[in-house]
């Protein structure tokens, strides 16, 4: 099955939401409990639960495939890592799962990505409630020159989120992401006047508060310390109890730290053009992943033996 991506954020033809409401992700049936513990202990079913699902994906800017054939499923409630050398496809398949290369002229995706199930580059589906539902956390942390207060109302004032209390919901994202008590004192300061690392756990409070089910995160902590790091991935490993987290990175260590499931792409010349198309190796259990690959390409590159 072929969809195009064709409607836009200004799109008026791409009004009505037939993304699955908020239910559908309480009313899944329990994982079966075959599988496998991963480093921290916690258990993980053989096979994800799927929330997204990537089925025969390509991803085209203009003429150029930049990514081919991606089959790839996101477990509910799991951390699953997308790896490999610079030019491989990870943001672009990254940005492909809420529909934020729409907004990227030229670019274009072909195969079938659902979300429970839903296709979601169907004609119907409006592509803000998809971003709502699954949001996004930038490399470098891009606060609003707002307030911090009202960098986490924004997202809920736009939406149109009926809100019982905004201030209660601003509290309970900066708590969600592990900020709150940095940051209550001054609420009213501009976002700006936090440092690099306040203002990425900031972007991801803000992404929560619009109650996203999915979060992705495109290199979250490249631009940030050592400290900062550990402090944002101490908050993943929280966050998953609720949420679905998606990451692209280039540090080796920090998938084989966070992540449940990893997966390793490559970029590979195309006969005949010549041009380097992004292709998905290998998918599985980051511990396996990162202790008995499947594929050699796999072990070359976590062994540092290229990419
Ligand atoms: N907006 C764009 N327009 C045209 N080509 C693009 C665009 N974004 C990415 N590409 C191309 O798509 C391919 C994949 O890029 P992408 O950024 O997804 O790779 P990546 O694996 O995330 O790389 P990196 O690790 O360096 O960020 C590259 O050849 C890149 O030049």
């Amino acid at each position: 099955m072929t969809s195009t991506q064709t409607p836009t954020a200004a799109d008026p033809a791409a009004t009505a939401t037939v993304v699955p409401s908020d239910d559908a992700r309480t009313s899944e049936p329990p994982r079966p409990r075959v599988g496998a513990q991963n480093d921290s202990g916690r258990f993980l079913p053989e096979n994800p639960t799927p929330v997204i699902e990537c089925e025969n994906v390509d991803i085209y800017y203009g003429d150029f495939r930049a990514v081919n054939d991606v089959s790839l499923v996101y477990g509910r409630n799991e951390i699953t890592a997308m790896i490999g050398p610079s030019g491989c496809g990870k943001s672009t398949v990254l940005r492909s799962l809420n529909r934020m290369n729409d907004l990227v002229p030229g670019a274009r995706v072909t195969g079938r990505i659902a979300y429970h199930g839903q296709d979601m580059y169907a004609a119907e589906v409006d592509p803000i409630e998809v971003r709502r539902r699954i949001g996004m956390v930038f490399q470098k942390p891009n606060p609003f020159p707002k307030s911090i207060y009202d960098n986490i109302a924004y997202g809920p004032r736009v939406t149109g989120m009926k809100v019982e209390s905004m201030d209660d919901l601003v509290e309970e994202a900066l708590r969600g992401a592990a900020l709150w008590d940095e940051v209550k004192d001054k609420l009213k300061q501009s976002a700006y006047g936090l440092s690099g690392g306040q203002q990425q756990r900031l972007c991801i409070a803000r992404t929560i508060a619009v109650r996203p089910e999915v979060i992705l995160m495109d290199e979250p902590c490249s631009a940030l310390d050592p400290i900062a790091t550990a402090r944002i991935e101490d908050l993943m490993e929280d966050l998953r109890k609720d949420y679905t987290i998606i990451i692209v990175t280039h540090n080796m260590q920090q998938a084989a730290r966070v992540a449940d499931r990893t997966a390793f792409f490559t970029a590979q010349a195309a006969e005949g053009t010549g041009d380097r198309t992004g292709q998905l190796v290998e998918f599985d259990l980051t511990t396996k992943i990162f202790s008995n690959p499947g594929d050699k390409r796999t072990e070359d590159y976590i062994s540092g033996r290229f990419g």
